[in-house]
């Protein structure tokens, strides 16, 4: 790597961090001509990246990952090279591409350049990276303010799930995958592109940015305090062995609700029901540091 844009979102729960400079006096001190965008919107964003014209450069996105959802769109259609410095709270897709959450040492796995080409996932032509939520999830996003992250970090995520567990709403879903179509009664319908979604809770336990697929797993409606047990579930992602519990994994399904709903991911809202999901296998290139291989760690 030659060349980089750097672009900061300010308004990412670290976004103003001093660590910032230090960032970007080792990107130099290792040879990197880096330009500083300083962005007030994604759509400013956007801009920046499709403005963004240097042979073998590369794009680094300073922020959370709502930030780096909004810039996948324009690194897929000009076949950008992305980097993540990890400025925001959840960070997840930082966790799914092992790259560090020390933001100097997240900088460090930048400049050493290993690269790795991973899947997007679509719903309705809105590209996403970790996990789209029906449900509950969508309610956590809902509960959760900018102060609430900026004091509590990824624990607002577990303060807000707990809020919202004692009154979950179920509504009816057709999930039509693989010539199958599945109705059933849900609270909570996610799916998921990448590892880790919600501040470090797995997707699946063997759920990676190259394997493909995405992962689908629905809650059936609970008591609350079942949910509360099966928070264990959640984080680690073990979700097969648990009850009430649905899981596929599909590269292409579509999605019904009774009444239209809210669809978050990557924790923005992107569109509501009826969705259309699918999964770009290797749809952008993107630096990695040591990546999560639960398959190898199996052997
Ligand atoms: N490029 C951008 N420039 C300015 N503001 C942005 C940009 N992209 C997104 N935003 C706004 O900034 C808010 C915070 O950004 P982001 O979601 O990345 O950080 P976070 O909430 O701290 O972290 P995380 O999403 O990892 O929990 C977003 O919800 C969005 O409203």
């Amino acid at each position: 790597m030659q060349h980089a844009l750097l672009v900061v979102n300010p308004k990412s729960r670290d976004g103003h961090a001093d660590e910032l400079d230090d960032a970007i006096a080792l990107f130099r001190s290792a040879g990197v001509e880096v330009d500083v965008c300083v962005t007030e919107s994604p759509s400013d964003m956007v801009s920046c990246i499709e403005n963004y014209d240097k042979e073998n450069g590369v794009i680094i996105v300073a922020g959370g990952d709502g930030t780096i959802s909004a810039a996948l769109e324009p690194a897929h259609k000009y076949n950008q090279t992305l980097a993540i410095l990890p400025m925001g709270t959840a960070n997840d897709l930082a966790r799914s591409l092992g790259v560090p959450q020390d933001i100097v040492q997240a900088a460090r796995v930048i400049a050493n350049d290993k690269r790795e080409r991973i899947n997007l996932a679509k719903v309705n032509n809105h590209y996403f990276v970790n996990v789209a939520h029906i449900g509950l999830g969508v309610e956590v996003t809902h509960e959760l303010t900018s102060d609430m992250k900026k004091y509590f970090g990824v624990f607002a995520y577990l303060g807000a799930f707990i809020r919202v567990i004692k009154r979950n709403k179920s509504f009816r879903v057709s999930i039509s995958a693989d010539g199958d179509e599945e109705r059933l009664r849900a609270i909570h319908l996610a799916v998921g592109n990448g590892r880790f979604y919600g501040g470090g809770n797995i997707v699946g336990e063997d759920s990676t940015l190259l394997d493909g697929q995405l992962n689908l797993f629905c809650l059936k409606p609970q008591r609350w305090w079942q949910l509360l047990l099966l928070g264990f579930n959640l984080r680690n992602g073990n979700l097969r062995v648990a009850e009430r519990v649905v899981c596929k994994k599909v590269q292409k399904m579509s999605v019904k609700a009774s009444k239209p709903k809210q669809i978050h991911a990557d924790g923005e809202h992107k569109t509501d029901t009826p969705a259309e999901f699918e999964v770009i296998p290797k749809a952008i290139e993107v630096i990695v540091g040591d990546m999560p291989n639960p398959t190898k760690s199996k052997e």
